[in-house]
């Protein structure tokens, strides 16, 4: 194992654990239902761009309230694997979008209607203060940010509790940097 894959193992056990314990505080202040007022807000001023959104795992900050309505203004989509090392399909969704199991543990869409996003509300398990961020590994968002921003301005703005903050993510020249990050907490943008 190289030195730079055993630190971002390191890394990602450690936000892991920051993740679970932020997850858990959140059920009692409603952290993620601030995040995704904020989100809301911040992403209004686009009404009429595609978005990107993602349906939950684990203990990600379950970001449908702000989809929800988003959704009223505008399309909103929801990401598909194609196939491993691929870069992420987006398919259309909203409220009410029939949904069955993906491959990776997030629900897709039962029919497809493919949609190019123009803002990608990315998941994470880490942080930081510049716009890196650390994901399960695949590299999916990686891949399928530099595809989308050959063509045009892709907008990426990172969803999360505050507690997943990390520092000195920024470990790979492919890893595709954040133009924001939205908590409960505050809007960062970069
Ligand atoms: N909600 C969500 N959807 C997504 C992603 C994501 O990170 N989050 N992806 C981003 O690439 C893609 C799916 N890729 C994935 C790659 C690896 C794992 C993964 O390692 N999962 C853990 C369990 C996660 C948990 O329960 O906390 C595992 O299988 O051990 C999940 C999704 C597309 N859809
Ligand atoms: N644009 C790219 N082209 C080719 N390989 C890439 C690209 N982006 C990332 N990779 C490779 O994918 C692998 C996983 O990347 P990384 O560890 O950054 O994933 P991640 O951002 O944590 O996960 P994800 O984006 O799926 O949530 C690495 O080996 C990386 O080199």
């Amino acid at each position: 194992m190289s030195d730079l894959t055993a630190r971002k193992a390191a890394l990602r056990a450690e936000a892991r654990q920051l993740r679970q314990a932020a997850h858990d505080a959140a059920r009692e202040s409603d952290a993620a239902g601030q995040a995704c007022r904020l989100l809301t807000g911040f992403l209004s001023g686009r009404a009429g761009q595609a978005i990107a959104g993602y349906m939950p795992i684990g203990t990600e900050l379950d970001p449908r309230p702000a989809m929800a309505e988003l959704a009223r203004l505008g399309p909103v989509a929801v990401p598909v694997v194609e196939a491993p090392a691929a870069p992420l399909r987006f398919d259309l969704w909203t409220p009410e979008t029939e949904m069955v199991a993906g491959a990776f543990g997030a629900a897709v869409p039962a029919r497809s209607e493919p949609v190019e996003p123009d803002v990608l509300i990315v998941p994470l398990l880490a942080f930081d203060r510049a716009g890196h961020r650390l994901g399960y590994g695949g590299g999916f968002y990686d891949r399928t940010l530099a595809r989308l921003r050959e063509g045009r301005d892709v907008f990426a703005v990172g969803l999360a509790f505050a507690g997943q903050e990390l520092s000195g993510l920024g470990l790979e020249p492919t890893d595709a940097p954040l133009d924001a990050v939205v908590t409960e907490r505050e809007v960062l943008t970069f």
